[in-house]
């Protein structure tokens, strides 16, 4: 008797995870509020926005852990609601902020975790599996802990074992939250550059307006739980935007490649002298500022943003 005809794959246009104009509320308000988001394959998108902006929702969204009160998240042009809970489990990996393990475990036991919806209940880890850990840890750089106590780590090092576990997965989406958190400088790049040339589709949340610039193919930028901005980060991340959404100034190099961030002072620094040395009391002994503390500026008089978003409008 033939079996089941194999199903088949959906077109190239409807591949993928995508969020439709997706909402959800939390203590009496929404907290998404019609965001889309449509990372094209193999793309890396990062979200941003102040705290509380909406985020970590959406990365909940779209992993389904959240179901939206309207709007739909779709995984291969089908509704996540309806994709089996276990095909879903091994497309859509999430790295949470605060992932934690609990249990005495093993780096490797936190890691062979991204392989539970590859097996079948009660069979014992394949050499696919093992295979899949030992890589995981390679490339994090978790290799020579593999057999430490989880509780043992440093924040850094649990963050690594997460982003290990999903990596593990094998999954074809990767969601990731502040993944940069606790890593020194050397890791964040080592991870963004891990993320980047993995052949998967990220949706990142960062607060790293530069790495975001340096990594991301598009951001998305929401406020108060809606999409204010999308685009390429040279479309995105002007002045007037940084302005806008965070309330800060900034000033943009179009660097090559990437533009370049770089934060202003909301008072005017202290004077400093190439060759003296800081006055007895440090910077705050210094001569005081010309301008009194509520002038707001250190570089030349020139007007707080004033237009809406620079980037495009979703
Ligand atoms: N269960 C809840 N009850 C009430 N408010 C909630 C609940 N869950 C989330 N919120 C609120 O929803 C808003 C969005 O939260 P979310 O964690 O998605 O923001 P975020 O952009 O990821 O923030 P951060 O950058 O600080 O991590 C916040 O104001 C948060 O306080």
């Amino acid at each position: 008797m033939a079996g089941a005809p194999p199903k088949a794959a959906p077109p190239e246009r409807e591949r993928g995870l995508r969020a439709e104009r997706v909402s959800r509320p939390a203590g009496g308000r929404l907290v998404v509020d019609g965001v889309s988001l449509a990372p094209r394959p193999g793309e890396t998108v990062g979200l941003l926005g102040p705290n509380g902006s909406g985020k970590s929702t959406l990365l909940r969204l779209l992993s389904g852990v959240l179901a939206p009160s309207s709007g739909v998240v779709v995984l291969d042009g089908r509704p996540l609601a309806r994709t089996p809970r276990r095909a879903a489990a091994r497309r859509v990996a999430v790295v949470e902020q605060h992932a934690e393990a609990r249990t005495e475990l093993t780096v490797r036991d936190v890691v062979a975790l991204g392989r539970i919806p590859h097996r079948r209940a009660w069979t014992p880890a394949s050499a696919a599996d093992a295979a899949a850990v030992a890589a995981a840890l390679e490339a994090t750089g978790l290799a020579g802990l593999a057999d430490r106590s989880w509780q043992t780590l440093s924040g850094g090092e649990r963050q690594r074992a997460q982003i290990a576990r999903a990596l593990a997965q094998e999954p074809g989406e990767l969601l990731l939250d502040e993944p940069t958190n606790h890593l020194d400088i050397q890791y964040q790049l080592d991870l963004m550059e891990l993320v980047v040339g993995l052949p998967v589709t990220t949706v990142i949340a960062m607060h790293d307006l530069n790495l975001a610039a340096m990594y991301c193919d598009r951001l998305l930028v929401l406020r108060g739980g809606r999409a204010v901005a999308g685009g390429t980060p040279g479309e995105v991340l002007t002045p007037a935007l940084i302005g806008e959404v965070y309330g800060v100034r900034a000033e943009v190099d179009e660097g090559p490649g990437h533009p370049v961030v770089r934060f202003l002072r909301r008072t005017p620094a202290p004077p400093r002298s190439p060759d003296g040395p800081l006055p007895p009391g440090g910077p705050r002994d210094a001569a005081p500022p010309e301008r009194p503390p509520s002038a707001n500026t250190d570089g030349p008089d020139e007007p707080q943003p004033t237009t809406p978003w620079g980037g495009i409008r979703p």
